[in-house]
């Protein structure tokens, strides 16, 4: 359009899309309103994807996951102050997790937050965002567009990747400014994850831990499944015969039935290793925070590699810092593996006797046809549809649903399996389902408890608008764990665990237009999720599990604290 000069002007609407494509950020995540509605209008008519949902933590979901399969940013826009508080736990989450995204909100002008001046949706959005996400910045200026958005991509993804807030008052978009000058003013950043290579002599180090120990073991976590170096972990594992253990986004990295892997003897592993080396991985909760009886009495050397170097001695000393990008430093300890001896016969022996011996009583498990069908039964008709079909992404999240489906559903290829991760959060199923299969154009199947699978559960109509090849399973104990607590008090309301008896979710999906299935055996579940993964339409299998089946938060039984006053 012009100015009043008659000079070809642009404005703020469009730098913002201008500024995305330029970076080649081609779908937006989000949910409209005062101030981005027309924003979200002009992405689609410029050609990027908008995918609208019906709940802001949902939209966050789906752009971390797109961040985390990518390397670059997934993007989540919404409105000001309520709409960017919903998202703000998925940048929260994402940030905890390492996933890279940008939550893009409408804001009030500073002038009237800061006299607090009681505008329509007013909150110190930047402010607000700061203590929980990797950085935020805020723009106030058209020509600032191009470099705001350069902030923020490599805010996002370089170092440890996490969450970004960027903060655009609406009277930013109204903005004008002339075009020749805004085109200037738009920019690629180049080289936004810079290697980082690490020291040669930290290199040496590492390779000297290694070379000491009797009984080694690499430790994957989703960082080293993020840094997409597939090939040169999987020589390092490979070259150097040392067993490694995966945490469940690492799954698939390697194929979980390689010789190599240990998650069958897991336990036997962390107790037992006299040096670890953590690929991607941090000692945090998930492994006990690397000390404790999990990690047996023995003393151990830790190897940790990581981009960030205050992340180490973060919770027991670590022997050997290897400071750098994930693929560096691989490519690093590779170049020296070869002089390090491979593990000890009686290390190996000992790990495939425990590995055989596990996986021969979980079979024996697996095998055991139970009526109604529970957790194992449902999980192993699913670990059979997934083996048959590698290429699915997997989303998995709930408490028994979550620990046991881990544990029986192997993984074959890397990046394929998306769960509630660091934070043990609830309510990731359909948001990042549907950012996996947007992401991927893949068939993606949710393993949901029942209770996670109610967060997000209105997110069906999203995937059935978008018409998304996402098979939804509920695994349906009628609560939360299970579905057998009773009121003590014998009054009207149930107990604070349990849902509606024999609730019927398949027909939610029916209601959108989706197929929805109804399954009470392990035959009649796999039938149904082979059928819906070869249909590639949206589709629930409401799958009945034994309700007495689950043990109250799964294998986190232990994190709840217990009343020293007794039961009444
Ligand atoms: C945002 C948030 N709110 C509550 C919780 C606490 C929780 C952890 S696991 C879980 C659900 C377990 O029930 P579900 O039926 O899904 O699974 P299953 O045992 O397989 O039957 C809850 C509510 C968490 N982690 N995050």
């Amino acid at each position: 359009t012009t100015d009043n000069q008659n000079t070809q002007v642009t404005d703020g609407f469009h730098l913002v899309i201008d500024a995305l494509k330029a970076n080649d950020l081609d779908t937006i995540f989000g949910l409209v309103g005062i101030p981005i509605t027309d924003l979200c209008r002009l992405a689609q008519a410029e050609g990027l994807r908008f995918i609208g949902f019906r709940h802001e933590q949902h939209a966050g979901n789906a752009a971390a996951i797109a961040g985390y399969m990518t390397q670059k940013p997934g993007i989540c826009m919404t409105v000001s102050a309520p709409g960017f508080l919903n998202g703000l736990t998925a940048l929260a989450n994402a940030t905890v997790n390492c996933f890279p995204m940008i939550l893009i909100s409408g804001s009030s002008e500073r002038e009237i937050v800061d006299l607090q001046q009681g505008d329509y949706e007013e909150m110190d959005q930047l402010n607000a965002a700061k203590p929980y996400c990797k950085a935020a910045y805020r723009i106030n200026h058209i020509e600032d567009i191009g470099i705001g958005f350069a902030r923020a991509i490599r805010a996002a993804v370089s170092g440890r990747p996490g969450g970004v807030y960027l903060d655009l008052p609406a009277q930013l978009l109204a903005q004008t400014m002339p075009v020749e000058e805004a085109k200037k003013s738009i920019f690629k950043v180049i080289d936004p994850v810079p290697r980082q290579i690490p020291a040669p002599d930290a290199v040496e180090r590492a390779l000297n831990v290694l070379k000491g120990a009797k009984r080694p073991l690499i430790l994957l976590g989703k960082g080293a499944a993020y840094a997409q170096a597939d090939a040169d972990i999987r020589a390092l594992i490979e070259k150097s015969g040392i067993p490694y253990l995966p945490m469940s986004m690492a799954k698939g990295l390697l194929p979980d039935n390689h010789p190599q892997s240990a998650s069958a003897a897991r336990s036997f592993v962390l107790a037992e290793a006299d040096a670890v080396l953590l690929v991607g991985a941090r000692l945090n909760w998930l492994l006990a925070h690397g000390k404790g009886k999990t990690w047996g009495k023995d003393p151990k050397k830790f190897i940790q590699i990581d981009i960030q170097a205050n992340e180490v001695d973060s919770n027991v000393q670590i022997d050997a810092p290897l400071i750098g990008d994930i693929g560096s430093c691989v490519g690093e300890l590779l170049k020296g593996i070869a002089a390090v001896p491979k593990p000890a016969d009686e290390w190996i022996s000992a790990i495939n006797e425990k590995k055989d011996k596990n996986m021969a009583k979980m079979a024996e498990t697996l095998a055991k046809e139970a009526s109604p069908m529970n957790f194992h039964g449902a999980l192993r008709a699913i670990r059979d549809v997934i083996k048959q079909n590698p290429d699915v992404n997997l989303v998995n999240e709930g408490a028994n649903t979550l620990d046991y489906c881990r544990a029986i559903v192997d993984m074959y290829k890397p990046r394929k399996r998306f769960d509630s991760g660091t934070w043990g959060i609830m309510g990731i199923g359909m948001g990042y389902a549907i950012g996996a299969a947007v992401t991927s154009g893949l068939p993606t199947v949710a393993v949901e408890g029942d209770s996670a699978f109610g967060f997000s559960g209105m997110e069906l109509e999203t995937i059935c608008r978008y018409n998304l090849p996402i098979t939804t399973v509920v695994f349906n104990n009628n609560g939360v764990y299970r579905g057998t607590d009773v009121n003590p008090t014998g009054g009207a309301d149930v107990a604070p665990t349990v849902f509606v008896k024999n609730a019927r979710y398949d027909k939610m999906i029916e209601a959108f237009g989706g197929v929805g299935y109804y399954v009470t055996t392990p035959a009649e579940l796999e039938a149904a999720l082979i059928k819906a993964i070869a249909e590639g339409k949206p589709a629930l299998i409401n799958a009945v599990i034994d309700e007495t089946a689950g043990t109250e938060s799964g294998r986190l039984t232990n994190l709840n604290p217990s009343t020293a006053a007794g039961k009444k």
